[in-house]
Formats: C-alpha cells, sequence, structure tokens
C-alpha cells in the first residue's frame, strides 16, 4: 500500500471515483512468477487495493497455444494514461514481445475500467471494449468484487451469469494457492 487510506470508493479528483480495474495474463515462461513480479511493480506505480484468485483458463481467440494464468487486480484511481503506463511497464519488466494479434505472451496487463470514467482515445479505450465478454475478466473481477458493474453493461454478476450460461466459463479453473498474489502487494 501506498500510506493513503485504503478505500476503494474513495474519490479522487485525479482519476475520477472508485478504483481502477486491471486484468493481467500470462502463458509463456513462469507465469507465476511474472504475475506477482507485475502486481508488485502495480503496488509500487498505483497502489493496489485488493488481487483477485488466479485462475488457469483455456486461451480465447487467436492460434492455439498454451493456457494462461488470469488475474484481476484493483489500484487506486489515476488518470486513464498513467494506468496504461503502468501496464506497459509491467509488461516490458516481462519482456513481452508484440507478434501476432492474441499469441502467447509473457504478461498482458489491460486497463478495463476505473469508476465510472470513460476514454474512447483509440491508446486506452475504457472501459475495455472486450472485457465484457470475457469471462477470464469477469469472473477474478467478480471474486474480488461483488458489486462491481461496467459503465454501460450492467453488472459483472449478470455478466458473469450470462457467461456461463453460454459455456463460456467452463475454461476456467482456479490455480493452487502457491500463485496466490496476495503477498506480492504486501496484503499479506
Ligand atoms: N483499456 C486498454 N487497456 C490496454 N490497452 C489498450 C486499452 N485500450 C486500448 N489499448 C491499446 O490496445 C493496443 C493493443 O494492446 P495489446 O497488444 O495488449 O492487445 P491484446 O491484449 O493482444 O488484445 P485485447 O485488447 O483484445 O486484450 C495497445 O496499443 C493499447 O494502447
Ligand atoms: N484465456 C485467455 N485467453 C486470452 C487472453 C487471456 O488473458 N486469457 N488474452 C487475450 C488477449 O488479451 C486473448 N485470449
Amino acid at each position: 500500500m501506498t500510506g493513503q487510506p485504503a478505500d476503494p470508493a474513495q474519490p479522487s479528483a485525479a482519476g475520477g471515483s472508485g478504483h481502477a480495474v486491471l486484468a493481467l495474463g500470462s502463458n509463456l515462461g513462469d507465469r507465476a512468477a511474472t504475475l506477482r513480479a507485475a502486481v508488485a511493480l502495480l503496488e509500487k506505480r498505483l497502489g493496489v487495493l485488493a488481487v483477485s484468485p488466479v485462475y488457469e483458463t483455456v486461451p480465447v481467440g487467436g492460434p492455439p497455444q498454451d493456457d494462461y494464468l488470469n488475474a484481476v487486480v484493483l489500484t487506486r484511481p489515476a488518470p486513464v494514461r498513467e494506468l496504461l503506463a503502468a501496464a506497459r511497464e509491467a509488461e516490458q519488466a516481462a519482456e513481452r514481445v508484440r507478434t501476432i494479434r492474441w499469441g502467447p505472451r509473457t504478461l498482458d496487463v489491460d486497463v478495463i475500467a476505473c469508476g465510472d470514467v470513460t476514454s474512447d482515445d483509440p491508446e486506452i479505450i475504457v472501459p475495455h471494449p472486450r472485457a465484457h465478454l470475457r469471462a477470464f475478466v469477469c469472473v477474478p473481477w467478480l471474486d474480488v468484487d461483488p458489486d462491481a458493474t461496467i459503465p454501460g453493461y450492467g453488472s459483472v454478476a449478470a455478466l458473469v451469469a450470462g457467461l456461463a450460461a453460454a459455456g463460456e466459463t467452463a475454461g476456467l479453473r482456479r490455480a493452487g494457492t502457491a500463485t496466490d498474489l496476495a503477498a506480492a502487494a504486501g496484503l499479506g
């Protein structure tokens, strides 16, 4: 934590009200270690408020590739460009190489939402335009914030129910406690 009150609902003039939501994914290299390092970096740059359980997930879209570890992190709110900069810094620290769209990667960090803030800047679209379609985002997000909503799409609980009914959650399973991310954020 950064020494400020850990209240996710605290308003912030810098980044709108509420907290920011970042989604992490890794399917190359030591996936669990990569996620832990990313959470530690996000703690330093933004201040981590909560981390979800880690899920092992079947790849959605893209070429045939190995399974992912996915998790969601809640951070303090910040301007969306700052959130993107922290996400990119974490990806660079993991030596991410961009090749084909939706191809395998050491680390992907997507900015999913930040309270009720919206951005249509193509460099940083908020809420993330595909978040509501992705069980590997919505399921861990719901775990860590049961009251979550996506501006324009409604409650994440309802989205997860719809994804489950469509069979989209079948490719997710909780990873073991060895991948727990809380310690990496200093959350004990
Ligand atoms: N909310 C956002 N979070 C992260 N990147 C974003 C966001 N909105 C737009 N972008 C832009 O998307 C571009 C592609 O990002 P990236 O290569 O991580 O895509 P991807 O993770 O493969 O696919 P997807 O966007 O479907 O998750 C980046 O240049 C980035 O600036
Ligand atoms: N299971 C899973 N599938 C994906 C993921 C991901 O993180 N997990 N990320 C993608 C592009 O961001 C495309 N497909």
